[in-house]
This record gives C-alpha cells, structure tokens and sequence, in this order.
C-alpha cells in the first residue's frame, strides 16, 4: 500500500487551535490540490479526535468527482476510514452517511455491543490491536479490501502513529501564513514524539499556493 499524508499547518506547525475547532488554513487553490490527493486515492482516513472536532464528510467537490474520478476510471468517492479503537465515532456523524463507504479501524477495547452499533450505523468495522488501533495490522486488512493507495488527512496524534508504524511513504504539508500559537494546539505529529531514530525527508517540491507554500517530501529511513 502507498500512504500519503497531508495536512495544512500554520507557520508555527499547529493545525488547529488550542480549543481544537476547525481553523481554515488552507485557501481555495490549496483545496482544489487536497481534492486532487482525495480523487487519486482509494481511501481518505483520520483520527476519531478529526470526526469528533470537526464532524468531516471527506468526499470530493463535484469538480473533482468530475474530472479526476472519472479520468482515472473510478467514478464515486474514495472510502473513508477513522482510526477509533473503543467506537466513539457518533452514528450520526457525517462521515457515516452512505456517500462513501467508510470502514472503523477499532482494536479489542470496543465492545461487541459499539462494534454492533456502528455497523448497523453503516459501517465496516474492522478490528486489528488490543487497546490502540494496531496501524500496520489495520493498513493490511484495508489492503485486502482493495484499498491501494491511502491518503491519511490527520490529525496529529493519528499522522504521528503513522510515522511511527513506518508506514507513511509521502508527506506533503501545506504552510499557511499564520501564527497560531499555543502549547495544547495540535501540531502535524503529537503522540509520544521521537528521542532517536527519526523519520528522515527527502524534500521533492516546494509549490507556491494561495499566500501560502506547499512542501512535499518522499519518507526515507529512520535516523
Ligand atoms: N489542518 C489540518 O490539515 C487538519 C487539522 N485537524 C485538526 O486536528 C485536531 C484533531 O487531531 P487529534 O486531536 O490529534 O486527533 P486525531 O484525529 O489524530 O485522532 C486521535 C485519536 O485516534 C484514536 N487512536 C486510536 N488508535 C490510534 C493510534 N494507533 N494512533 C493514534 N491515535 C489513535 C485515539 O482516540 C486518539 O485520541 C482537530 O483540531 C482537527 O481540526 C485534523 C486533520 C487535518
Ligand atoms: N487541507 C486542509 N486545510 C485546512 O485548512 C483544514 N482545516 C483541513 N482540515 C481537514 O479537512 C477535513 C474536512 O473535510 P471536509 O471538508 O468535511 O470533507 C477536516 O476534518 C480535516 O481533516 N485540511
């Protein structure tokens, strides 16, 4: 499987506020793009703290549908995928809605009886890990659904983990030009933060867009 990651940060590397509500970095030029790594995917995945934060819908614009879906031979929208081991998606968030499939990567820690609810909710739940989503197990499992090329949107604990599962082979970020600030604001990778071995970046493009820039980097070893 080949997993790219994006996300839009501000220049101090924060996606959101330290409140943790939706903040538009991005401008109408950097969303036309993130469609664009949508509609060449086959699936789009955050974090449960994503969906509870900011209720996503993760489909394309029509546009996009349009033009890239259809040139690429696959009409319709990726699937999409949250990382949520005990099943605290809501069964009314939108991303459970039927515009797209949308599997639950849970672990052992969800009851039968959530595990239950959110299938009946539409779902496909799958489960690989016994507290937290086990990443690679997961990415396996979603591989033998068909999903080759996987487009990871956040947020950082998830992006981290991604990081550190050694999955990620694509990074691309979009800089905004803000300042957010704050010690508690969620960055591009949270989670437990590396002391040695870090994920090294081979820097591949450097885009101008909106007032903003977007870095792109192939992800090489750690060291
Ligand atoms: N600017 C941008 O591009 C984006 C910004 N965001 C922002 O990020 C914030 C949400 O990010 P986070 O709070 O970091 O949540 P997150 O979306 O990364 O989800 C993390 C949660 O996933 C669950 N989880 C299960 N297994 C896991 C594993 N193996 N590794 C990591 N998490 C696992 C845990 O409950 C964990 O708390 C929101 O404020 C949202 O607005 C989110 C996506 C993109
Ligand atoms: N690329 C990008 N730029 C921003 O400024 C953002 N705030 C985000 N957020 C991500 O987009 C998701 C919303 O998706 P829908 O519009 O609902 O399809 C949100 O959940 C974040 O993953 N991204």
């Amino acid at each position: 499987m080949y997993v790219v990651v994006n996300a839009a940060q501000s220049v101090d590397g924060k996606l959101s506020t330290r409140r943790r509500e939706q903040l538009r970095i991005s401008g109408e030029e950097d969303f036309d793009r993130v469609d664009r790594i949508r509609a060449a995917a086959d699936a789009v995945l955050v974090g449960v703290g994503t969906v509870l934060a900011d209720d996503p819908h993760l489909t394309l614009d029509e546009e996009a549908r349009r033009v890239e879906r259809l040139r690429n031979g696959r009409p319709g929208d990726p699937a999409r995928v949250v990382v949520d081991s005990t099943g605290r998606t809501p069964t009314d968030a939108r991303i459970l809605d039927d515009a797209a499939t949308t599997y639950l990567l849970v672990s052992a820690a969800a009851t039968p009886e959530r595990r239950e609810e959110l299938s009946d909710a539409g779902a496909e739940v799958i489960v690989a890990g016994e507290e937290r989503v086990d990443l690679r197990e997961a990415t396996d499992a979603l591989e033998d659904a068909g999903v080759g090329r996987l487009m990871v949107e956040g947020g950082g604990e998830v992006i981290y983990s991604c990081f550190a599962a050694g999955i990620v082979d694509e990074l691309q970020v979009y800089v905004g030009s803000l300042v957010v600030g704050g010690r508690d604001a969620p960055t591009l990778a949270d989670g437990e933060g590396f002391i040695e071995a870090f994920p090294r970046l081979d820097l591949t493009g450097i885009e101008r867009l909106d007032d903003g820039v977007v870095l792109s980097y192939d992800v090489g070893e750690r060291s």
